[in-house]
Formats: C-alpha cells, structure tokens, sequence
C-alpha cells in the first residue's frame, strides 16, 4: 500500500502526449491551444473612433476658445465605419464620426452628438472644453502586430475563441484528446433501460464516469464485461492495442472475481501501484504499457469517482500541459477520523464571507451514490492527523 502523495506522483511521472492536432477554432472550446497567438495588426488596426459625434482639428478648437470665437464648424461630410478614410479639406470644419469609423485625416479629437447642436449643416459645440485626442482608441494600444495575445497550453474559454476570430485563426492547434475506453466490470450490473431482478442492480459507474470526462471535453467510450476471466482479458487484450487510456470500474478488490489484477499483469500492463492508504478508493490499481495509461478504479461507485477526480484529472492536466492548480477551503466542522489513510470526506462548499468552507456531508460509505448529489465536492484530509478542526484550511477536489 502506498501513500496518497506518492500515488499522486507516480501518477504524474506517467504522463502520456496525446501530439497535436488542427480543428476549427469554433470547435476548439475548452480544448488546450498548443501554438502561439499572436496579433495578425495592430490592436486596434487604425485610430478608431469611440464615440458617435463630430471629428474636429483639436488647434482649431483651441484657439477659438482663446480668441471668444462662435464654436461652429460646417459639416464638411460624413465617416461611416466601414468606409475609407477620408480627410478634412479645411481645419476650421468638421466631419461627422461614427463609432467604429477610421477616424478622419486632419482631425484629431470627437466630440459627442450629445455636446453639439447640429442645424442646417452647421454642427455648435455645447461645451468649452475638449482633450485632444478625446474619443478616440488609437491605433495600436492594445498590442502591436507580433505580440502575443494567447500563450500556449491555454485552455480555451469564449475570451480567447473571441480572439482566434478577429486574428482570423481559422483553424488552430490544440491538444489532441485521448483515446479513452471505460469499462465496468461485474455479473450483477444490468443496462440502463433494464429492470433488475431482486439481486441486481444498475451500472452507474461508467456514466458518471463519461460525464466526468466529458467536464475535460474527453470523449470516451463505454463497455461491459461479465466476471469471467477469459472474457476479461481476451477484451482487454483488444482494449489495450486499440486505445490510449483504459477506465475500469470494479473487480481489483480481494473478491473471489476481482480477476482485474492477475489479468491485466497476465497481458504484460506494467503494475505502478495496487492499493491506496485513503478511505474511499483504497483498492485503486494503476499501471502503463508502452502506449496505454491503465486506471482500474475500485467499484464502489465513490471509489471510482473521487479516483477519477484525484488522479486521472491531474494525470489528464499534465500529459496536455496544463498548469495544476491546487484549490483549498475552509473547513466548516471539526472532523475526527482515526484510521492512518487519507480522508476523501465529501463535502458541500458555501461561501462565507468571500471565503470558500466545506461543510461535511456524511452518507453512508462508498456505495451510497445518491449522497453524491448532496456535495459538491471532497476535502481531502491528511493521513498524519487525527483531528481536524473547524477553520483549518485542507486541498479540494471539486465536481460541480
Ligand atoms: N476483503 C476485502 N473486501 C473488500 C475490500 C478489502 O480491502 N478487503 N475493499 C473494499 C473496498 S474499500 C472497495 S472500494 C471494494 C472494491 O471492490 P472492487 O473494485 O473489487 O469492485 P466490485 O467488487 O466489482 O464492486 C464493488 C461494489 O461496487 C458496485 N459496482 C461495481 N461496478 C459498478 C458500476 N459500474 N455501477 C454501479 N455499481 C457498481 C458493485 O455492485 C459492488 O457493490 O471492495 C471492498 N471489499
Ligand atoms: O475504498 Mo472503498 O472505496 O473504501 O469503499
Ligand atoms: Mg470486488
């Protein structure tokens, strides 16, 4: 039996590279970009005008103002956005400017329509004070052509999606996703649309698994296997060649038909690691081939969900590149657990005061799936303590 954190981190030296691969970036969301993205132009491509109003030659105002002269300047025409530049011919008239046009040669600053009274081509200006430059996003002040908007291995969220479009990064690269198999194991599992005798029960396992991957965009796909050995390993077998990561739920406990550990060392998967100090999931075996990442997660439901949860989701972050970012809460009650393991203890996360606290929630052991629904998530605590007090701040791994 090995310790949490030494699972963790063997877990974490077995990361695989799934390469590359090149998608439509409208398909890209929630994916990890693996290229630069840099600015295409200027950001912005030509000093825009941000207000709707008149484009006036800031020295002409000025000195108007100092010499009490009318604020009346002829409309000499108009700038639309998404028409050419034009230019104003004389500096004591202005053109009319909408936001989004280039703003006018000659000029440089506009004034809103709501500071001008406009009559019979004439635009008066209502106000006797203007900054030059006012009204206006100039060319380049939010990045020059060459800079670096989006760094690789980001995940992408509808902030850079908005970005890749006005590059005109059509397609982009982006991690390529594992190719996943979740296989649930067991006689007394029946489908989903099935009604089960008195001794049997549904398969869940596999579904919450989906789902889970499915958080990370993975796709997956999903079998079952009965508990007989040959079956077992022929499948496995096929498994093992065909796909880059198994998922199995069940049968690596001591149990007459846990037939889980012997078949996968009888195809020749490299054994990492069998048995977890933790409570639940204690019973997690892991190994690798050369080319497949195998996670066989013990059955019971929260066994093979808060597994998943702590260590194929960091497994996954790594082997795509991406940062891990450790999040932690308040404990909101004192906690006794004796045992010498890790504590996965599931709890409901509230925020108190900005803070986040996890208030225990207790079921009643790793088959109580249905306890699931009332968390949020588990607060892991250490296995080198046996009290835990209210206030003292613990890792989290959270599902919602
Ligand atoms: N003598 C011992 N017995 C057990 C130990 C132990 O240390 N010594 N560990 C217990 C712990 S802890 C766990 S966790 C389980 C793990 O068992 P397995 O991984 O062998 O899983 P199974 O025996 O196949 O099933 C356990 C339990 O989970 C239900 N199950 C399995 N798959 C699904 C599924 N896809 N959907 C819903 N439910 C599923 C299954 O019906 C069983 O009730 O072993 C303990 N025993
Ligand atoms: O490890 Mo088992 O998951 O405690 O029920
Ligand atoms: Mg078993």
């Amino acid at each position: 039996m090995i310790s949490v954190e030494k699972a963790l981190q063997t877990v974490l030296n077995s990361t695989q590279n799934f390469g590359v691969e090149e998608i439509p970036f409208i398909k890209s969301f929630g994916r990890i970009l693996k290229e630069e993205i840099t600015a295409d132009r200027d950001f912005p491509p030509f000093n825009r005008v941000s207000m709707d109003g008149i484009a006036v030659d800031f020295n002409e105002f000025s000195s108007r103002l100092r010499s009490n002269k009318q604020l009346s300047f002829n409309i000499e025409g108009i700038q639309a956005a998404g028409s050419k530049q034009i230019t104003l011919k004389n500096s004591e008239n202005c053109i009319e400017v909408m936001t989004g046009a280039v703003l006018p040669n000659n000029t440089n600053s506009v004034i809103r329509y709501e500071d001008v009274t406009i009559e019979n081509g004439v635009a008066t200006i209502n106000i006797d004070a203007i900054n030059d430059g006012q009204n206006i996003h100039i060319k380049g002040k939010d990045g020059a052509v060459g800079d670096i908007l989006i760094p690789q291995n980001t995940k992408i969220s509808a902030a850079e999606i908005g970005v890749l479009a006005t590059v005109g990064k059509s397609f982009v690269k982006v991690a390529k996703q594992p190719k996943v198999m979740i296989v649930s194991t067991g006689d007394e599992l029946v489908g989903v649309d099935e009604i089960p005798l008195e001794h049997q029960i549904r398969r869940s396992n596999v579904f919450t698994l989906v789902s889970l991957l499915e958080r990370l965009n993975i796709p997956s796909e999903t079998a079952h296997i009965t508990d007989d050995k040959q079956v077992l390993k022929s499948k496995i077998e096929s498994y093992l060649q065909e796909y880059d990561v198994l998922l199995f739920s069940g049968a690596v406990s001591k149990g007459k038909f846990d037939f889980l550990p012997e078949v996968l060392d009888e195809l020749g998967v490299e054994k990492l690691f069998h048995t977890v100090a933790q409570r639940p999931g204690k019973p997690f075996w892991m190994g690798t081939t050369k080319t497949c990442t195998v996670f066989a997660f013990p059955g019971n439901p929260i066994s093979t969900f808060v597994n998943c949860l702590a260590y194929f989701y960091p497994w996954y972050y790594k082997s795509v590149g991406l940062e891990l970012n450790e999040e932690t809460a308040i404990l909101g009650e004192d906690v006794t657990f004796k045992p010498n393991l890790t504590y996965f203890l599931q709890v409901k996360l509230e925020r108190e005061k900005g803070f986040l606290t996890a208030f225990p929630i207790l079921g009643n052991g790793s088959g109580d799936l249905a306890s699931l629904v009332k968390t949020d998530a588990f607060i892991q605590l250490p296995s080198d303590k046996i009290e835990f007090k209210k206030g003292e701040v613990y890792p989290i791994v959270s599902y919602r």
